[in-house]
């Protein structure tokens, strides 16, 4: 095995030399599994290069786009509504009709496509199950391709999974959640998969595997007639969601099914996107199923566009919570301008998990819980986003006391009164202080998380709380923010600022305390060591990174050799 290397290879036309038939202009550098290779099949990675080849001059034109925004943003501009398309917000205009299999969605359950988990989620009573390359996975090789395995079976009903440890095995119910997939951000390559020399971008390899292989079962058996069903992340501009669309359309003619049968959430989650949300709306309103409040990326994307004014630090992580105006202004947005235009207004995930050996502490978490999605509920929201299994009664009986049997509120809650959210509402500074603590618990949140992404697991539980990428992102970028302008914290009245050399003590002292708490076995055997290196770079860049996990790919990308050695 070996790292990440050069991309300047050309594959030979139509090779078996990987172990994968592979069609001309691809070569796979992952590690060759027999069931892989039922993924991996000529036809399904021929649709995948056939996306590829027809849009990527697309995508490379929208990031270059997102890196002229940035510019922009850094030398002071502020985002704001398009002047230029005015015409779509103040236009009369619908998305296509809801499907019926998704009319209600009020509570959905999140997870990476892990097997059991996918078997547990599906279960779980909710109406929704969000399958997860993005956030909550780790994109390794193996984890992406046993995902698709998982998915391919799940959409078969024929998943199962067997704990020998625990002597049980895990079956799909009668009744299961509807499924929908997360492929990942536009911004992410699949280094493992070379395209005419190109690592092919992650999300068209996610998409376009999971819908060849199940398109067509999934229509039948879960989508009464339409899907698959998708979520959209992390997108910054309309002109992304066009892409989208056209994937969407070259996918439904190769199957050769309905325009408007593929639905998908865009999830609003960047600080620009807020400005955008009629016309990512109108660009998707054949395939669209509403837009969903991704409130944790969203709080990054707050700090990652102003990292260029000083004038907009964010207080504690802690503090940055839903009732800030500039969160509540954007949730309001959000459920008016779909509800306008006919389509699902998704709420968000609270961070809370149950907490197995506490009682009143699980009391709290709950009560936690309960408070946010009854906020969402009467704002509008026609559905929420939960993280584990044992909160899903919770969230339901919150949204059923006050939607009834009625399977949304599209119609009936049309929050007319959020018309006049401004860009001020939008972009209002978040309130709050900024203490030692905070710098203190992001160092430790953000190290532990990265150690477990570079052994594979994308969502983990810390303090008590559910932490995935977009969570982690906050950590880092925080602590960016604070060193970069050299923030003054509250708390003790010394005046003591973030600098260099407060930071390396802080993260000497967390790794201390993250060694006592994980056991020194343990902290030995992970990845703490290497996160901590990553984590301390990234917050101390002259430059901030655009994401994370961008840089941490590199460490988890493993190429395989080609032919094995006869030695
Ligand atoms: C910002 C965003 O993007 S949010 C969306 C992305 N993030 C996510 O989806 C996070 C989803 N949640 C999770 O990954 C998990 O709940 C975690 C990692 C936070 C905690 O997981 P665990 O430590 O396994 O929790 P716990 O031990 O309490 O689990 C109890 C059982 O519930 C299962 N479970 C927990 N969360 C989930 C889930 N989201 N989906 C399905 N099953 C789950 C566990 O597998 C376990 O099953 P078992 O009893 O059959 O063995
Ligand atoms: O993807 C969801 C988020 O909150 O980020
Ligand atoms: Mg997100």
């Amino acid at each position: 095995m070996i790292g990440l290397g050069s991309y300047g290879y050309t594959a030979p036309a139509s090779s078996k030399i990987s172990g994968y038939d592979v069609p001309e202009g691809v070569d796979i550098r992952g590690r060759f599994d027999e069931e892989f290779a039922k993924i991996l099949t000529k036809d399904a990675l021929q649709f995948v290069v056939d996306l590829q080849r027809e849009f990527r001059n697309h995508i490379k034109y929208a990031m270059e786009c997102r890196k002229e925004a940035k510019r922009q943003y850094n030398e002071g501009a502020l985002p704001g509504f398009d002047p230029a398309t005015r015409y779509i917000r103040e236009g009369q205009w619908t998305c296509a009709p809801v499907p019926p299999s998704v009319a209600d969605r009020r509570v959905e359950i999140t997870g990476p496509v892990e097997r059991k988990m996918i078997i547990n989620a599906l279960n779980s009573g909710a109406k929704v199950f969000m399958a997860d390359f993005e956030d909550a996975l780790s994109p390794s090789w193996e984890n992406l391709m046993r995902g698709q395995v998982n998915l391919k079976d799940a959409v078969n009903g024929t998943i199962s999974f067997t704990d020998n440890a625990r002597n049980r095995v895990y079956k799909l119910n009668d009744h299961t959640a509807k499924l929908f997939v997360r492929p990942r951000g536009w911004h992410l390559p699949e280094a493992h998969i070379l395209i005419d020399g190109e690592p092919a971008t992650g999300c068209l390899v996610d998409f376009g595997l999971y819908f060849y292989h199940n398109y067509a079962t999934f229509r039948k058996t879960q989508g009464e007639g339409f899907g698959p069903f998708f979520y959209l992340p992390k997108m910054e501009n309309s002109r992304e969601a066009k892409i989208w669309n056209s994937v969407f359309e070259r996918a439904e003619k190769m199957a050769s099914i309905e325009k408007g049968s593929i639905r998908a959430t865009v999830l609003i989650e960047t600080l620009p996107a807020v400005f955008q949300m009629d016309e990512i709306l109108y660009e998707l309103r054949d395939h669209s199923v509403g837009l969903n409040c991704g409130r944790w990326d969203y709080i990054f994307s707050y700090v990652k566009t102003f990292q260029g004014h000083p004038d907009r630090l964010l207080p504690d992580r802690v503090q940055v919570g839903m009732t800030q105006h500039f969160m509540k202004s954007y949730s309001d947005l959000l459920i008016r301008t779909c509800h306008r235009r006919g389509a699902h207004a998704m709420g968000g995930m609270a961070a809370q998990i149950p907490i197995r050996d506490d009682p009143t502490a699980n009391e709290a978490a709950f009560d936690l819980v309960r408070k946010d999605k009854l906020r969402e509920v009467k704002a509008g929201h026609d559905g929420t986003w939960a993280a584990h299994p044992g909160l899903i009664q919770a969230c339901m009986e919150v949204f059923t006391n006050t939607m009834g049997n009625s399977p949304n509120q599209i119609e009936t809650v049309k929050r007319d009164d959020a018309s006049n959210i401004t860009e001020d509402d939008l972009l209002q500074r978040p309130r709050g202080v900024r203490t030692m603590e905070g710098l203190r618990l992001n160092t430790r949140v953000g190290i532990q998380y990265l150690a477990a992404w570079l052994t594979g697991a994308g969502s983990v539980p810390l303090y008590n709380l559910m932490e995935d990428a977009a969570t982690a992102e906050i950590s880092r970028v925080q602590n960016w923010q604070w060193l970069k302008y050299g923030v003054e914290l509250d708390g003790d009245a010394l005046g003591v600022r973030v600098n260099r050399e407060l930071f390396g003590r802080v993260v000497d002292e967390e790794m201390a305390r993250i060694e006592l708490e994980v056991g020194k076995e343990k902290f030995k055997k992970g990845m703490y060591k290497e996160a901590c290196k990553i984590f301390t770079r990234q917050c101390t860049a002259l430059m901030l990174d655009d994401f994370l996990t961008l840089d941490a790919y590199n460490h988890i990308v493993i190429y395989h050799p080609k032919v094995q050695s006869k030695l």
